[in-house]
């Protein structure tokens, strides 16, 4: 466990909520997914910090709460567990850590991932604030397939790579300036953070 020390660099924790990924009967794919995604699309500082759990609500509350307010993460990526599934828990998990709920992330991970399986409405995914006595966290849910992770972060694009769908990272630099963190910058070619231009910093 390795602890928030620069203001200036996005910590990230990522959580693989999944059973059998957890419980060694098929690779977890996960964690490298999201990781090979914020390496592609971060050019400001970052780190992350990595969980891989069962579909257990308590470990989850209990994962979440400990990388938010014992490790400082700024935002928190959680994938798998969403669905309609007797194990699937991961929205009740994530909404019990809670002190804000922010539904225009789940709306619009629910219309892009429409865009690609029908089945995208089966995901009950959720985003929330998890606020502290000295920071605060934007904590999101993906679903557990791992194309899902690149698909709702950086949304639906053409043959020529014109945007047509925006992802919902697009949004998540702002959140975070909102909420106190770093100023989090990315790579265009993968995903452009929309920020008003009061709040634009100008390039070092
Ligand atoms: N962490 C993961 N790593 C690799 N593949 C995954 C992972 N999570 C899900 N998948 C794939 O996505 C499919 C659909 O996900 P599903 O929601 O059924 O699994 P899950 O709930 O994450 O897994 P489990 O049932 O083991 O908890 C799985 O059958 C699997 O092929
Ligand atoms: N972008 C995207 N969203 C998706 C999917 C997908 O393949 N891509 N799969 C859907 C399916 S089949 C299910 S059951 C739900 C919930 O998945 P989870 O339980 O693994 O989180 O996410 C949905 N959302």
């Amino acid at each position: 466990m390795s602890k928030k020390t620069d203001p200036d660099e996005l910590l990230i924790g990522l959580v693989s909520i999944s059973d059998r990924a957890s419980g060694g009967v098929y690779e977890d794919k996960g964690i490298p997914a999201l990781q090979d995604w914020f390496g592609a699309a971060l050019t400001s500082p970052w780190r992350m910090e990595t969980r891989l759990i069962p579909d257990e609500r308590a470990q989850i509350e209990k994962t979440l709460i400990e990388l938010v307010d014992d490790i400082g993460c700024d935002l928190v990526l959680t994938t798998g567990g969403t669905g309609p599934s007797r194990r699937d828990v991961t929205p009740e998990a994530t909404l019990a850590v809670a002190t804000k709920e922010m539904p225009g992330f789940g709306e619009q991970m629910r219309q892009i991932s429409l865009q690609f399986v029908p089945t995208a409405i089966l995901s009950r995914q959720v985003a929330v604030i998890r606020e502290t006595s000295d920071h605060a966290a934007l904590i999101m849910n993906l679903p557990g397939q791992p194309k899902s992770i690149k698909e709702t972060l950086e949304g639906v694009k053409d043959g020529e790579g014109k945007q047509l769908v925006p992802g919902i990272f697009a949004a998540v630099p702002y959140c975070i300036d909102l909420i106190g963190g770093p100023y989090v910058e990315t790579n265009e070619a993968v995903c452009k953070a929309f920020r008003p231009k009061s709040a634009i910093r100008p390039a070092k």
